[in-house]
C-alpha cells in the first residue's frame, strides 16, 4: 500500500490526498469489458503518474444478470440496469471504488448515491453487420442487398431488429447472445446468415475486419451511449469525482447527455426499439437524431433536432417528448 499524499505528483496531491492504493475497480468479465477497463486505467495512469503501474489498481470482476442469462432477448429479460445492478451494489457496499461500463448498458437513472463521473472519448458509434458465408460480397451502393432473401439474421437488440426489418422485411430475426467472439463464431458456422455488432466493440477487440458492412447512423440509428465508456463512483466520493472529472471528454459528455436524456424521456428500457445518436458538428452545434419503432419494423419514426451543446439535456428531453407524442400508443405502452 502506498499513500497518494506521500508522492509529489501534482495531480495526485491535488486529486487523491490521503487515499490508499490500490483503488478497486469493478468491471464485467467479458473480453470487451476487460479491454475497456484496462483502457481506462491506462488513461488515468497517463494523467496521474502515481496511478500508473501494477499496484495502483485492483480489478474486481463482477458477474451481472445480463452476463448470466444468455438465451433470451434483452427485451424479454426486461429491465434496466441488467448489466449494472450487481456493480452498483458493490460500489454502494464499498467493495469497489469505481466501475467501468459500456454507457450503452448503463440505465439512464442511476441508483441514489451513484453518479456517472466520467465519459471517455467516443469510439465509432455505428453498428456493423458481420456477414456469414452465404452472403455475397457487399456492394457499396446497396450493401444490405448482399444478405440472401429470407435469410436468418441474429440480434438480441429490438432496436437493430426493427430497423433491419424495416429495410429488409423479407429477413427473419432470431436471438443471438453471448460475447462478441461467440457471436462471430455462430455466423461463421452458419447458424445465422449475418449478425449485428457495435463497430466499437469489434475495433477494441482487434476484430474490425469482421465488419462486412458498417451502417451509417442515417441508415441505422445507434443506441444511446454506443461506443462510449463511462465510469461510475459513489456520489459522496468527492476525491475520486474530481479526479475522474479531470480526465473526462467534454464532447462525449455532451453527446451522451443528449442521447441519455432522449432515452430517459421515452422511459426506454430494452423492451422498446429506441435509437439515439448525437454528434457535434464542425460548426460547434449539437445534432441529435432520435428513433422509435415497432419491433417488427412495420412502423418507424425518426426526428432530428439541433442546438447548443450546453443545452444537451433539454434537447434530448424535448426530442424524446416529441417522439412519444407522435408514436402510436402500442409502441411506448
Ligand atoms: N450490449 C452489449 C454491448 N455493450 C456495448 C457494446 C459495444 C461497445 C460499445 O457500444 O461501447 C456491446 C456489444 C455490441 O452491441 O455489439
Amino acid at each position: 500500500m502506498s499513500r497518494l499524499a506521500s508522492l509529489d505528483a501534482p495531480a495526485a496531491t491535488r486529486h487523491g490526498r490521503g487515499r490508499s492504493l490500490p483503488l478497486r475497480v469493478g468491471t464485467r468479465g467479458s473480453p470487451l469489458a476487460l479491454w475497456q477497463t484496462r483502457h481506462f486505467l491506462s488513461i488515468i495512469g497517463g494523467f496521474c503518474p502515481v496511478m500508473k503501474g501494477e499496484d495502483a489498481f485492483a480489478e474486481h470482476v463482477i458477474s451481472t444478470a445480463g452476463d448470466r442469462i444468455q438465451d433470451r432477448r434483452l427485451a424479454d429479460i426486461g429491465g434496466k440496469g441488467l448489466f449494472a445492478k450487481e456493480i452498483h451494489e458493490a460500489l454502494l457496499d464499498g467493495e469497489i471504488d469505481f466501475a467501468v461500463h459500456s454507457l450503452k448498458d448503463l440505465e439512464t437513472e442511476l441508483p441514489p448515491g451513484i453518479v456517472l463521473a466520467c465519459t471517455l472519448p467516443r469510439e465509432d458509434a455505428r453498428d456493423a453487420i458481420v456477414l456469414g458465408p452465404v452472403c455475397d460480397p457487399p456492394d457499396p451502393a446497396d450493401p444490405l442487398a448482399c444478405i440472401p432473401r429470407g435469410a436468418l439474421v441474429g440480434t438480441a437488440s429490438v432496436r437493430r431488429q426493427s430497423q433491419i426489418l424495416h429495410l429488409r422485411p423479407d429477413l427473419r430475426c432470431e436471438i443471438i447472445r453471448g460475447n462478441v467472439q461467440t457471436r462471430l463464431s455462430r455466423v461463421r458456422n452458419g447458424d445465422f446468415a449475418a449478425s449485428f455488432l457495435a463497430l466499437a466493440g469489434l475495433r477494441r477487440l482487434g476484430l474490425e475486419i469482421e465488419a462486412g458492412i458498417v451502417l451509417d447512423p442515417a441508415v441505422m440509428v445507434p443506441a444511446a451511449g454506443q461506443g462510449i465508456v463511462g465510469v461510475t463512483v459513489r456520489a459522496a466520493d468527492g476525491e475520486l469525482r474530481d479526479l475522474l472529472a479531470a480526465i473526462e471528454c467534454p464532447e462525449a459528455r455532451a453527446v451522451s447527455t443528449a442521447e441519455r436524456a432522449l432515452l430517459g424521456a421515452l422511459d426506454g428500457s430494452c423492451r422498446t426499439p429506441i435509437g439515439g445518436h448525437a454528434r457535434l458538428r464542425p460548426d460547434g452545434r449539437l445534432e441529435l437524431t432520435g428513433l422509435v419503432a415497432r419491433a417488427d419494423g412495420s412502423f418507424l419514426l425518426r426526428h432530428r433536432v439541433e442546438g447548443a451543446p450546453a443545452d444537451a439535456a433539454r434537447l434530448g428531453t424535448e426530442l424524446g417528448d416529441r417522439l412519444r407524442a407522435e408514436a402510436p400508443a402500442d409502441i411506448l405502452a
